[in-house]
């Protein structure tokens, strides 16, 4: 069962969502050597291979998958829902005796039971994304309007959002209920202070010196010198100490552009691939400007006002961001802090207010806590937007275009605005534009949204029905090597790690409806190598940065292409190589079957026949879609009349749709 939390300030308990893995009886109080939540299984020989049937001594009490119940129902998710798994379970307060998932999740033809009915559908009104964002961000209380309530009823709480109901999709209280949100108050256990682990270097791959041959692209006007050197942009001794510290010998091609700009007082957006050190590229010329304005030692105030507020669209990155800021910052006077969702708000403002210079946090909880008067913008003289195209599409643009209007942050013209990611579709950088100063700069490191050269990328045409089988197949292969798969819903996640596990898979699983203390467990539990499995929506998409992820597999393709970019960019970082194998489904991926020619055939990848004709069927040759130019491949200044001193680039690129992100990715 999970822990009990008391509400954040120590008042009333409150209960927690239980995720699957309670559900399914795979966090109860476990013996040694046995299965912790997070970890779902270890293979151990005959006893993991008992784990389909029955654990009872590894879990310390009965619990295992069962057989398969009757004739399942539809989950008006679009699944012709034939079959399901039972896990059979110790009764747990507030849950029937038995879980039931579809295991039309992965689309089995096997015709399997569903011993479950289904409560309505509930949680976040399926319109408002912002809310499944603020949920996967996990800031603020979740609210739904009208009621959370299970995708499935359970046996004594019809799923009608009459009281605490919760599946491994969603679920959670009655806010009609009157029952409070749920406030789960993990507090993370602190960094390390060990300079061996503060500094803990990422290897270079081999390929880390081709960088130089990348093409670079800088637009706008009276652009200053890039660096060849970190030398060359004369940093302070501090951070030049931290910088060799951290392994790094050379700058990369964002750095050795962006460094100079950033230290110019210009405003940028960069553009670069995957793994090639953008968090570098602005943290440190913010840092070396706080360092020559005399930035003052940040000390305990009611009121902190940061110089720095850094935001990103994940709790996991931003925690990322925080700990490269503490590294390049280890020496110096420069407070760094993170404030993200699904934590301790006491926690995390006690944290701030023993005093900040940069502020890293995911906007839910930036704004929740600037709300609170315990942080100031008046003294913001950098403002970072990381994942920068996902700061502004539909999900987080409100929350942003709020931090920067509705409190007393500088205007655009009296800070530095600082954008990166490695896709930037043209009308993102027409609204990044209200953002900033008029004659930023446009960084394009390479082709703009392109995938990053160093992933060997293989797409298999698989349909839902063999994925399962496909995907054990080549796990079978990759034996040990860590492996991130990729599946579009959350429920999906949790099934799918419960079935590796059941196939003596070592694996986990990351998605918004985990607590974040199970998040930050299972995100460790993958770098540490405990589970060389991680199972994942699109939460870890971005910017997560994991040594030795040699494969990437997407079992569902996500729905743009600026997200697939996003997810296989998580293996070749740093130049290193990596794998990632695609499963394109012809019933469900033909909208993304164009885009991903042409990102394949800009990487110098095989493009398999069939894919091209699918691309071809579904948009021929042209290469203007109906839903007009999203996918940039240059300054967007450019086509709109934008200064002739610019340098020359295509501007008749192919376009691609920018659909939306599978919902369930984000909450
Ligand atoms: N100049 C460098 N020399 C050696 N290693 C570097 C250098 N710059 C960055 N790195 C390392 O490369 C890895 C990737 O860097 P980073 O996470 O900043 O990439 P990114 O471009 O932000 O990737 P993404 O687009 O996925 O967010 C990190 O482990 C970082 O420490």
């Amino acid at each position: 069962m999970a822990e009990d939390w008391d509400a954040e300030f120590g008042t009333e308990p409150t209960a927690v969502i239980p995720s699957f893995f309670d559900m399914a009886g795979l966090r109860s109080p476990v013996k040694e050597g046995a299965i912790n939540g997070n970890q779902i299984f270890e293979s151990k020989g005959s006893e993991a291979a008992n784990f389909g049937k029955r654990c009872s001594n590894t879990f310390g009490n009965s619990t295992g998958f069962g057989g398969f119940g009757k004739q399942g129902s539809g989950d008006g998710n679009g699944f012709d829902t034939n079959s399901s798994y039972i896990f059979e379970k110790q009764p747990v307060a507030g849950f029937a005796e038995t879980t039931t998932v579809n295991e039309s999740e992965f689309g089995s033809r096997v015709v399997r039971g569903c011993g479950f009915g289904r409560g309505n559908r509930g949680g976040f009104p399926r319109s408002s994304p912002q809310n499944a964002i603020e949920k996967a961000s996990g800031d603020g209380p979740p609210v739904g309007r009208g009621s959370f309530s299970a995708r499935r009823g359970f046996a004594n709480h019809p799923g009608d959002g009459s009281g605490f109901s919760s599946s491994c999709g969603r679920g959670g209280f009655s806010s009609t209920s009157g029952i409070r949100a749920p406030k789960v108050t993990y507090v993370p256990p602190p960094p390390p202070e060990e300079e061996s682990a503060i500094f803990a270097p990422y290897q270079t791959g081999i390929n880390f010196d081709k960088y130089d041959e990348i093409l670079v692209d800088v637009s706008g006007f009276n652009v200053p010198s890039a660096i060849l050197t970190f030398a060359e942009a004369h940093l302070c001794e501090t951070l030049n100490k931290n910088i060799s510290k951290a392994g790094y010998l050379k700058p990369t091609p964002v750095q050795k552009h962006g460094v100079p700009i950033v230290l110019a007082g210009r405003d940028l957006m960069a553009c670069a691939q995957t793994g090639s050190g953008k968090t570098a590229a602005f943290l440190l010329p913010i840092l070396e400007m706080l360092m020559r304005g005399d930035v003052a030692a940040s000390q305990f105030k009611e009121l902190q006002e940061p110089e720095v507020v850094i935001v990103a669209p994940t709790r996991e990155l931003i925690n990322q961001i925080y700990l490269e800021a503490r590294k390049f910052s280890f020496g110096t006077i420069i407070r760094p802090v993170v404030v993200y969702g699904g934590t301790s708000t006491g926690h995390q403002i006690r944290q701030v207010l023993q005093g900040c210079n940069v502020l890293c946090g995911t906007p839910g909880r930036l704004l929740d806590i600037i709300s609170k008067g315990k942080v100031g913008l008046s003294k913001v003289q950098f403002l970072v937007l990381d994942e920068a195209d996902r700061m502004l599409d539909m999900g987080f643009e409100p929350d942003m275009r709020k931090l920067v209007t509705a409190f007393d942050m500088p205007s655009k013209q009296n800070r530095q605005t600082l954008m990166f990611s490695a896709t930037f579709p043209e009308e993102i950088q027409r609204m990044a534009a209200d953002f900033m100063k008029t004659d930023y700069l446009f960084l394009a490191v390479g082709q703009v949204g392109g995938a990053c050269g160093d992933v060997h990328q293989t797409i298999l045409q698989v349909d839902q029905y063999s994925k399962r089988n496909k995907l054990i197949e080549i796990l079978t292969n990759i034996g040990i090597e860590r492996t991130m798969v990729f599946v579009d819903t959350k429920r999906k996640a949790d099934f799918l790690a419960a079935f590796l596990c059941q196939e003596n898979f070592p694996t986990t699983s990351i998605h918004g409806d985990r607590e974040q203390r199970e998040r930050e467990q299972a995100l460790g539990d993958f770098r540490s190598g405990k589970c060389p499995v991680l199972v994942a929506t699109a939460v870890a998409a971005r910017g997560l940065d994991i040594e030795h992820v040699q494969h990437v597999i997407n079992f569902d393709l996500p729905s743009t292409i600026d997200e697939y970019v996003h997810r296989i960019g998580r293996t070749g970082r740093c130049g290193n190589v990596g794998k990632a194998i695609s499963f394109f489904d012809s019933n469900t991926d033909l909208r993304i079957a164009r885009t991903l020619v042409k990102v394949l055939s800009d990487a110098q990848q095989e493009v398999p026949t069939w894919l091209e004709e699918f691309a071809f069927a579904a948009y021929g040759t042209s290469y203007h879609n109906p839903l007009g130019k999203v996918f940039a491949s240059v300054d967007s200044r450019k086509g709109l009349g934008g200064n002739k001193d610019f340098s020359s680039y295509e501007a008749n690129l192919p376009v691609t749709y920018a659909g939306k992100d599978h919902e369930d990715a984000w909450e």
